[in-house]
């Protein structure tokens, strides 16, 4: 439970950091602007609870939105250190998330905007059908239809408001391109992600009493990680915000906007700091790494900032791997001999974490470090368990009650009971339904108990007992259910992938194994030591980097992202005689003071 006593002890431990403790009892518009490990989460989740217990009263709560379920599940685990568990009178979830569950979900039947009551979320297939025949209605057939695409789609996600001259004015046939493409979706009672905040703002703009209606829910909006969210949230901000009276809190930093891709802009951020009714708070020390650290972070960043280590915190270190040859022997190296002197040096396995630019190289590091015997935790797209997904997590939990976790609790069947609830009804089942749940999972999880099934098995049994008829009944249609065929396949016993389920069970962060990540999925987490893997010349930046400033831009801010996740030590690892140019840099400012 949320208590005062916490929130006390929470201030308090701002209390050295006069910005922090301003920014967390300000009570108009705000937004915490800093750099890596400078408390921006930490001022967040505290803004939050200070709101939930002063500001608010029971039952009108607080929305919290963040870039993605990554974040969101982040955000979710420190707020509960607080107290605060999501449910009524916290919102605590992505863009999409907070556009299907409080607006599109509850109003759509009440306003014009084309959805059937029993919409679905477009499959990759449906999405791609579409576009075939919106491309043969709009453009005429001439073409590739998935090349054009690309262009109308980004289109689509910047342009978000429609009624404004850019819409038609630039680029018509993409406009047209676009709306075909919707109107085939909706044809056959479709959205798609992107639709989910664009369909919100629509509701919103055009029917001000759902904005009045969300706002009697959510006086406070919180936005974590700011930089990376695009147009579509920054609209739906200035419309439930400035202009609508929705009190904001954002937190972010340009120098890690590493979203462009997606449709992110770090100038969105910056315009907030401009606006006369916002005030802007910088915070200015690097909690989390030492000063060599710091300064090899500029290096990384190739721009001075002034951003600086908190007096008497050790210097932290670094250390510099040339391999001779490629990623196989640069993995071999990370396995052999970086990790093993790691250890030499005190650090946990757990606590040290090996970054890299794509899940493909992911692999390469895994296969090293299983020839190595040594355990780890991937946090990948090519992991067994996506921390990104719900349903993964969910299932791996319902392993870890079967493994013994029932005996003491951990995790408590209502924890899972909870994250079932939010899986097939989005957090809103009658007393009806969540009995009918309680009995399906409860009726799922003991028939496990004492059986000798592998994970693989096992799988497929959850897949027979507990997702198909989940997902025919499921009401929260954001669900990704193909997650559990994925993990069904990544566990074939064919391809010699299949485990016990105590050891599937066991596949935690944290516990003992070293974290494998893509520098992406690394955003917002900290480790007491990060090998960077794979920093070649033709690696960072690659020749597709290289092909416009914003994207060479981009990849170098991916870089830093990763240089500023550790807190004692952070290695290098690339080709001999082809580094990096970033890591020369890096390295020479490291030696400045
Ligand atoms: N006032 C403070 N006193 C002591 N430690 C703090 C303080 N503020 C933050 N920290 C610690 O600093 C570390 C970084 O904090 P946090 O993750 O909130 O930073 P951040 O700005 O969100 O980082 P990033 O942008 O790199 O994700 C955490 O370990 C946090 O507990």
């Amino acid at each position: 439970m949320l208590s005062d006593r916490a929130l006390v002890r929470a201030l308090a431990e701002l209390q050295g950091n006069p910005e922090q403790a301003a920014a967390v009892v300000e009570k108009g518009h705000c937004v915490v602007l800093a750099g890596p490990g400078s408390g921006k989460t930490k001022t967040l989740t505290i803004a939050m609870a200070r709101a939930l217990i002063q500001d608010v009263p029971d039952p009108r709560g607080v929305a919290c939105i963040t870039y993605n379920n990554d974040c969101a599940i982040e955000l979710e685990t420190r707020l509960a250190r607080l107290g605060i568990t999501p449910g009524d009178r916290a919102f605590i979830g992505t863009v999409h998330s907070f556009a299907l569950s409080q607006v599109i979900g509850p109003y759509a039947r009440c306003v014009p905007v084309g959805l059937p009551a029993d919409f679905k979320v477009a499959s990759k297939s449906q999405m791609r059908a579409a576009v075939e025949v919106a491309h043969g209605i709009s453009i005429g057939g001439y073409g590739n239809p998935h090349d054009r695409w690309k262009f109308a789609s980004e289109k689509r996600v910047r342009d978000v408001d429609r009624t404004r001259p850019e819409w038609r004015g630039c680029n018509p046939e993409l406009a047209d391109f676009v709306e075909a493409y919707e109107a085939e979706l909706r044809r056959q009672g479709l959205i798609d992600f992107d639709d989910m905040p664009l369909i919100a703002y629509r509701m919103i703009k055009e029917n001000l009493w759902i904005r009045d209606a969300v706002r009697a829910r959510f006086p406070v909006l919180f936005v974590d990680e700011y930089q990376d969210l695009g147009h579509a949230l920054h609209e739906l901000v200035l419309l439930l915000c400035f202009e609508g009276d929705i009190r904001l809190f954002a937190v972010g930093d340009t120098d890690q906007s590493i979203y462009g891709f997606t449709g992110a802009n770090p100038e969105l951020l910056e315009s907030l700091t401009r606006r006369s009714d916002v005030r802007t708070i910088r915070l200015r020390f690097n909690y989390r790494s030492g000063a060599k650290i710091i300064r090899a972070s500029l290096g990384a960043l190739g721009e001075e900032r002034d951003y600086h280590g908190i007096d008497g915190a050790p210097d932290g270190d670094l250390s510099f791997w040339p391999v001779p040859y490629g990623h196989d022997n640069q993995a071999e190296a990370v396995a052999k001999t970086i990790i093993p002197k790691l250890v030499e040096q005190g650090f946990e396995l757990g606590q040290i974490a090996v970054l890299y630019r794509a899940a493909w190289l992911g692999d390469k590091v895994a296969t090293a470090l299983k020839e190595a015997a040594i355990p780890f935790f991937r946090t990948d797209t090519n992991a067994l368990v996506k921390r990104s997904s719900r349903l993964a997590r969910f299932i791996e939990e319902c392993a870890r009650w079967i493994a013994g976790g029932w005996r003491d609790a951990e995790p408590p069947y209502a924890r899972l009971l909870s994250q079932a609830k939010t899986l097939v009804y989005g957090r809103h089942a009658s007393e009806r339904e969540e009995q009918e749940l309680s009995a399906q999972l409860m009726g799922f999880l003991t028939a496990s108990l004492g059986t000798s099934e592998t994970t693989h098995a096992w799988l497929q049994r959850v897949a027979r007992g507990l997702i198909t008829p989940w997902r025919t009944i499921a009401r929260n249609s954001e669900q990704e259910w193909d997650v559990c065929d994925e993990m069904i396949s990544n566990t074939d016993p064919a391809r010699d992938l299949d485990m016990p389920l105590a050891h599937f069970a066991g596949r935690t962060e944290g516990s003992g194994r070293v974290n494998l990540s893509t520098l992406h999925s690394a955003k917002g987490r900290e480790f007491d030591a990060v090998i960077m893997y794979g920093v070649n010349a033709s690696d960072m930046p690659s020749t597709r980097d290289k092909s416009s400033p914003g994207s060479l831009r981009e990849a170098r801010r991916l870089f830093y992202v990763g240089v500023t996740r550790p807190k004692k030590h952070l290695s290098l690892v690339y080709q001999e005689h082809h580094h990096s140019p970033w890591v020369f840099e890096l390295y020479q400012r490291s030696q400045q003071n």
